[in-house]
């Protein structure tokens, strides 16, 4: 496998232990080599090549286990260029190679038309391409959606909101792409801190019937002929750090320069904070999250029973009428349609009930 770059600079999140930090003399997982980390996941003082292998071992454990994949199967990855989805990428190659899955994976990239952002990061996608030797399919929001890209997006509704136009989008985006590559089955990089907030935000919301299945590692929604899961699910963002750090993979590391979601921001401050105290914190709430007995009620019930049919406008899969994501274009293209008639900046007469919709639209 051909060597990637050399990241410009350590990870923020690196948490390498000073050199004057004394370590046990072995690594406790050998026994044998000098430690070099402390595992952030249990505290272990390990070395590096007990690192690597327990980091990818644990997450060839959780595909097995959980029998993720089959022999034969072709599988898009959801590819951003960013920390969590490289490393996906290179284990699963590895774990491909190591353990003979007979899995053919494909790279799969949404531009979602963020300039500085999203250009930048599919440049890495591609020597990605390269350097893992997988193919790759990139579907950009402008082509599915009206000629919209998230710039133009913004431009248009201000950063509130933006980020549920964009998840809606992407959803639907990375089903199609895996649509047009004949693939039904998309994985992508969430990790246990994903996990671990996503938990957490449906508890303090009180969404019961999200929080019964939010851990669910493979999902498939009712509207969607293509499955999802995560491989990475238990696996620590700084463990993800460091391992993209010491193989020296070649990554993207800026954030979305739209502003994130603010509640889920609030609960990934949360969850950081303690796992400072509480290491296993992480995935501690993942496991009560998995091991909630809740009674269900109409929302595990409506699942079931939802049809599959196709949307109205755009002629593509979707459990309603109309498809979520042309409800949201048609806000946006009244308002665009408002613009040129009235010459106006201001939000169109449709802002206020798209708003209202947008409450109401489960995503
Ligand atoms: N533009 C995209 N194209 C393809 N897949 C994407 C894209 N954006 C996100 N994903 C998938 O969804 C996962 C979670 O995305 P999220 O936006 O939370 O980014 P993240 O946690 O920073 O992950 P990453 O480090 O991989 O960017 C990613 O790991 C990736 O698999």
């Amino acid at each position: 496998m051909p060597q990637p770059r050399e990241p410009a600079q350590p990870p923020s999140t690196c948490i390498v232990p000073p050199r004057s930090v004394p370590l046990s003399t072995t690594c406790e997982l050998c026994h044998n080599r000098k430690p070099y980390l402390r595992r952030p996941k249990t505290g272990q003082k390990i070395c590096q090549p007990c690192f690597f292998h327990v980091f990818e071992t644990e997450i060839h454990n959780t595909i097995t286990s959980r029998k993720l994949f089959y022999r034969g199967e072709r599988v898009a990855l959801g590819a951003s260029g960013g920390k969590d989805s490289t490393v996906l990428a290179y284990v699963l190659k590895v774990l491909n190679e190591r353990y003979d899955y007979g899995v053919e994976f494909v790279l799969l990239s949404i531009d979602e038309g963020i300039k500085g952002y999203r250009d930048d990061s599919l440049e890495t996608v591609k020597r990605n391409k390269q350097q893992y030797d997988m193919a790759l399919e990139i579907v950009s929001y402008k082509e599915l959606y009206d000629d919209w890209s998230m710039d133009d997006i913004v431009a248009q509704i201000g950063n509130r909101n933006n980020c549920t136009y964009c998840g809606v989008f992407r959803r639907q985006a990375l089903d199609r792409g895996a649509q047009k590559l004949g693939i039904k089955h998309v994985v992508t990089g969430h990790n246990a801190d994903d996990m671990a907030e996503t938990v957490l935000m449906n508890l303090l919301r009180g969404d019961t019937a999200r929080l019964d299945r939010c851990t669910a590692i493979i999902t498939q929604s009712a509207d969607s002929p293509v499955k999802r899961s995560k491989p990475l699910k238990y696996a620590y963002e700084k463990e993800i750090v460091l391992y993209a750090h010491y193989k020296k993979l070649d990554y993207f590391s800026t954030e979305c320069i739209y502003s994130p979601e603010a509640f889920r921001g609030t609960a990934r401050a949360l969850i950081k904070n303690l796992e400072t105290v509480r290491p296993s914190a992480i995935i501690d709430i993942i496991r009560s999250g998995e091991t909630f007995a809740l009674e269900r009620k109409s929302g595990g019930a409506r699942l079931k029973e939802l049809k599959l049919r196709t949307c109205e406008r755009c002629g593509y899969i979707s459990s309603n009428r109309i498809c979520k994501a042309c409800v949201l274009l048609e806000g946006l293209n009244a308002g665009r349609a408002a613009v040129q008639v009235n010459g106006a900046e201001d939000e169109p007469a449709e802002g206020l009930a798209l708003h209202k919709r947008l409450e109401h639209l489960s995503f």
